[in-house]
């Protein structure tokens, strides 16, 4: 299988091959080094500004995170609209965007492919990915062109809620949290904490547009486990998940969230993740294919 790191060298030497002229004073092997070795470089550089980028939010995170008691006033979700720069950030739930059969679907699919994966105290997550397309259609034939399409249709909602006319799609997961967890060999750590709050971008800087579409309902498929935003050092914001229902929200430090500990079943979502860089657009090496020879 493909490294990354093996793909972009892959990448950069085809590209160096459709660039190369025949008419060349250096010869062909020669012209392909330089050409790898010139983007390596870029590549380097842009690696040590994102991880530059990355830890300005994640101090900007730990900031907020501080700020904020353990308890506050609970109070349930409305949508919000707020300016950020050129955009609008903000947050907007969407009931009922996946039908409760497509949301079944998908859900008794994704639950089906999480056999034979590790698992994380309750949480077991799946990128959304080709290789985990073959595990969902294994168990449900059709379902990852479901979860394509959902995303796309989430990209445009987004796009158009936000109006931010372009926007890529930079990463998803299909996440379970259960309680109580999974023991057994596929258990990685039994005490791991997956409800610690956090602000996506601080993840993964790229992150401008976050869309969560759950695939279970609270109090008929699990208890606990609300969205929560922290709005300020004493306000909470809840959202009670329910099969089909998306909430999409700005990634920045205006959405500190976290889900909470789910207590009793299981709790299904697929999370995505857009930005506006096109550079920053999900890359799918997952089945070692070289995405340059495609
Ligand atoms: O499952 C949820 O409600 C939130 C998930 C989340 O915050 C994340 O994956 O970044
Ligand atoms: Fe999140």
């Amino acid at each position: 299988m493909f490294s990354q790191l093996e793909a972009l060298i892959a990448n950069l030497e085809a590209e160096a091959r459709a660039a190369y002229d025949d008419g060349n004073a250096v010869s062909l092997a020669s012209f392909v080094d330089s050409f790898v070795a010139r983007g390596l470089e870029e590549a380097t550089r842009r690696a040590v500004e994102a991880k530059a980028e990355h830890q300005v939010w994640q101090a900007a995170q730990a900031e907020l995170i501080a700020e904020c008691a353990d308890e506050g006033t609970e109070r349930e979700f409305q949508a919000l609209t707020t300016e950020c720069g050129e955009l609008r950030c903000g947050r907007v739930v969407e009931r009922n965007f996946a039908s409760p059969d497509d949301a079944a679907r998908l859900r008794g699919a994704a639950d089906a492919a999480m056999d034979g994966l590790y698992h994380q105290g309750g949480s077991t997550s799946m990128a959304l990915d080709a290789a985990t397309g073959l595990r969902l259609d294994d168990a449900v034939p059709g379902t990852f062109d479901l979860a394509t399409t959902i995303l796309e249709r989430a990209r445009d909602f987004v796009s158009s809620h936000f109006g931010a006319p372009r926007i890529y799609a930079a990463g998803g997961l299909i996440t379970r949290l259960e309680a109580p967890p999974r023991q057994g060999p596929f258990q990685l750590n039994a005490s791991h904490v997956y409800w610690k709050p956090h602000v996506d971008k601080a993840n993964i800087a790229a992150y401008d547009y976050s869309a969560l579409v759950y695939l279970s309902t609270h109090a008929r498929d699990f208890q606990g486990g609300a969205l929560e935003f922290f709005d300020g050092p004493n306000t909470r914001t809840l959202v009670h998940p329910e099969a089909g229902m998306l909430i999409a929200f700005s990634s920045g430090l205006d959405n500190l969230h976290r889900a909470r500990r789910v207590t009793l079943g299981s709790r299904f979502v697929l999370a995505l993740w857009f930005t506006l860089d096109p550079a920053h657009t999900f890359v799918d090496t997952s089945l070692g294919l070289n995405p340059g020879s495609r």
